[in-house]
């Protein structure tokens, strides 16, 4: 099969097995080159860690500290007619690199809100690792099913009281648009703290708990975006907000079930990267443009990889990441610095379909999006045939 970019929407439909296992090379070769994380985590569980933060996260702790990773994350495979997703082949790369480097790495694919996939997790420690020194929490998902009535809940991307009114970008027709978002409901907003707050990451960490397959020490974070007033309106304040201080809530509730082994959890608040769930957010995509290209004049700017590696070693395995009063780990300093917010404020006047392209990374921002689906990374041949079979060992939840 010769496998070329189709977008629709605020995704892409295809994805290029070559190019996404090269993505994850790179990560794992930045790695590499950072060095050992010192006291890092030896065996650790990563929940949505087939792309985006989950997946650097993944690579930082089997490549910069060595450990035994299980990564939970729902993925699809190729069938005869459609490439596998993206995060398919990211983890078919994931494993192939850590087995290779002797690392123990195992997969489990399916819902991780379910009750199974607890369980199998938890046979999984107890069968090979015994026990887990991490739990990252990366999970991104506009649904959950709830695990014991079944009920599917729907997660919006909503502004709370009044209309969203705001320049954005339309991405299909690479121009900028007058975006209008109504407000969501109270069962909307409802729904969405029920599928992004916090309540999953916990019943992940009791089920571990009661399990016995948290070790002494034992740390867990999930991840959170805030953001300034540029977006709040849309994040912050919006339905997802609630869902994050959802979030916070929970993180308290965890640090202190944790503290009894000596462990600890939080929330880590990270900056705004291209992902999958990023892209879909109304305004981000001419946000990241923004801050990315006045982020790049300050030599500040980071993708997930970065970020999760100051993360690793000025956060949760070493000194010098900011703590907010509310027990954040804050590795979105750089991006919320006031000269790095006041230069954005000033330029989102500015931008036009007409110069969309010069004073904006838009270009960059396009780039990233083909990318994180395998496309227009260097060194692979897109005129090619790739099988998009890529079959690797992974356990059904
Ligand atoms: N992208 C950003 O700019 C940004 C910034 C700060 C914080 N965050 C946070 O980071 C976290 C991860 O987001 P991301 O942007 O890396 O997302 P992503 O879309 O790249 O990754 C989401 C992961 O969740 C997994 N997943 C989704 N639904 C699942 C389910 N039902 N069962 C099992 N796995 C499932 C996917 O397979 C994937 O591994 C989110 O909490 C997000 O809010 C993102």
């Amino acid at each position: 099969m010769i496998i070329q970019p189709k977008i629709r929407g605020f995704i892409c439909t295809t994805t290029h097995p070559t190019g996404c296992a090269q993505n994850v090379r790179e990560q794992i070769e930045f790695t590499r080159r950072q060095g050992t994380v010192e006291n890092g985590p030896k065996r650790v569980l990563v929940i949505g860690a087939s792309s985006g933060y989950g997946l650097s996260s993944r690579i930082a702790a089997a490549f910069g500290s060595g450990a035994a990773t299980i990564g939970v994350f729902f993925e699809k495979p190729a069938t005869e007619r459609k490439p596998g997703t993206a995060g398919w082949y990211n983890s078919a790369a994931f494993e192939q690199e850590a087995h290779e480097a002797g690392l123990y790495a195992k997969s489990l694919n399916g819902d991780a809100f379910s009750h199974d996939a607890k369980q199998k997790v938890i046979d999984l420690i107890q069968q090979d690792l015994g026990q887990i020194d991490l739990v990252v929490y990366s999970l991104a998902s506009p649904v959950r099913k709830m695990p014991d009535s079944g009920e599917v809940v729907r997660s919006v991307l909503k502004p709370i009281g009044e209309t969203y009114r705001s320049t954005a970008i339309d991405t299909n027709r690479d121009c900028i648009i007058e975006a209008e978002v109504e407000p969501a409901t109270e069962e909307e907003v409802a729904n969405t703290v029920t599928v992004m707050g916090g309540e999953d990451w916990e019943l992940w960490l009791h089920a571990l708990n009661d399990a016995g397959v948290l070790a002494e020490g034992c740390k867990s974070v999930a991840y959170s975006y805030i953001g300034t007033d540029i977006t709040w309106p849309i994040y912050w304040d919006g339905a997802l907000g609630k869902a994050k201080q959802d979030l916070d809530r929970a993180a308290t509730a965890l640090n202190s079930l944790l503290a009894t082994r000596g462990g600890q959890a939080n929330v880590a608040v990270l900056k705004s990267v291209v992902t999958q769930a990023s892209s879909a957010i109304p305004v981000m995509p001419l946000y990241l443009s923004m801050v990315f290209r006045i982020m790049k004049a300050q030599g500040v700017h980071e993708g997930c990889m970065e970020q999760v590696a100051r993360l690793f070693t000025t956060g949760l395995y070493g000194t010098g990441a900011k703590m907010d009063e509310g027990n954040r780990l804050r590795l979105d300093d750089w991006e919320l610095r006031d000269d790095i917010q006041s230069q954005c404020r000033a330029l989102w006047p500015q931008v036009t379909t007409e110069n969309l392209f010069d004073l904006t990374d838009y270009a960059a921002y396009k780039a990233e999006f083909l990318k994180l689906f395998g496309f227009g990374v260097e060194g692979v041949d897109y005129a090619a045939e790739v099988d998009p079979q890529v079959p690797f060992d992974v356990i059904d939840i």
